[in-house]
């Protein structure tokens, strides 16, 4: 049950000026893992890596305790995976579709499909290309958990959705994860899914990881402290994540809320920090969180 379903060994992916630096990385089964950081922080790439679509320069995948380079189909059957963009041909209707996608999965579903498509609201016979995103995202998830995948893999699955509906695809993944069978990694910008469904979080920040831990141990570890300017001398500076200061006074973040409650407490407010204001003062300060 706690063996790693992905195992990332020291991997490095370069594009250009942009890598993805040694990047260690188990995702518990049966668990929900949220990745998360911002834009061009390197999630796409990862996700990219998982799924055999790119090669690591250095390093090692292994999925399912085994390595993705040896045994990738197979491997990827035990996967639903669920891109940032459309991989379906737009000329065909959902059904033509589904004729394509099916057989390339021995423990294709056609009645949990269908079960899918009649709870999102799409007709077999519609044109791909009639679909709105928020619809296209429905049909990727509707393929991806139509095959009995143990692993969902998803590149920010709730980009371009209503509140509605990514309400309820938190709830679909809640559901998925009650039989213990199933374990998930999304990624996402917007941090309120991953306070609402995650286990645990991985954060990237330009093409390294931060951290790897659990919700608990995040909202334990790391605080928001705003105090007056005064406070602020080299040391302090240092102790810090990032500092944002006004001519008020400043607000910063610590990865270390003991020390901050030790060092401070009476002179400053300490509050706990939210997943943005860690992506936030991540972005503004130091990168290498001790
Ligand atoms: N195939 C590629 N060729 C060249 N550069 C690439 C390629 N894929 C990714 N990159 C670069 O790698 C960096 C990271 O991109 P990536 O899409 O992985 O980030 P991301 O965290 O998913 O961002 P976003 O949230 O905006 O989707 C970017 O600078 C991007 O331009």
């Amino acid at each position: 049950m706690n063996d790693p379903c992905i195992e990332v060994r020291n991997v490095t992916k370069r594009y250009g000026r942009f890598a993805l630096e040694d990047i260690t990385l188990n995702v518990k089964q049966g668990y929900i893992t949220g990745l998360v950081g911002a834009n061009g922080a390197g999630k796409s790439s990862l996700i990219k890596l998982l799924m055999g679509m790119s090669l690591p320069l250095a390093g090692e995948v292994r999925l399912f305790g085994e390595p993705l380079a040896k045994n990738e189909a197979e491997l990827k059957e035990r996967i639903g995976y669920v891109a940032d963009d459309s991989h379906f041909y737009e000329h065909l209707s959902i059904q033509a579709m589904k004729s394509i996608y099916a057989p390339f999965y021995r423990k294709w579903d056609d009645r949990l499909f269908r079960r899918y498509l009649d709870r999102f609201g799409l007709s077999p016979k519609a044109l791909i290309r009639s679909l709105s995103k928020g619809m296209k995202m429905k049909l990727a998830l509707a393929f991806a958990l139509s095959h009995q995948a143990e692993l969902l893999i998803m590149d920010e699955p709730t980009a371009g959705l209503d509140p509605v509906f990514r309400r309820e695809l938190l709830d679909i993944l809640a559901e998925l994860m009650l039989d213990e069978r199933h374990t998930i990694l999304f990624s996402t910008h917007i941090t309120t899914d991953l306070d609402r469904v995650a286990d645990y979080i991985a954060f990237l920040h330009q093409g390294r990881l931060v951290f790897h831990e659990s919700k608990e141990e995040i909202f334990d570890r790391y605080a928001v402290v705003r105090a007056e300017n005064s406070l602020l001398d080299a040391d302090v500076r240092r102790s810090f994540v990032g500092i944002r200061e006004t001519p008020v006074g400043f607000e910063a973040l610590t990865s270390d809320r003991e020390e901050a409650e030790r060092l401070f407490s009476g002179f400053a407010r300490i509050e706990r920090a939210t997943l943005e204001d860690i992506m936030f003062f991540t972005a503004k300060g130091v990168t290498v969180h001790g």
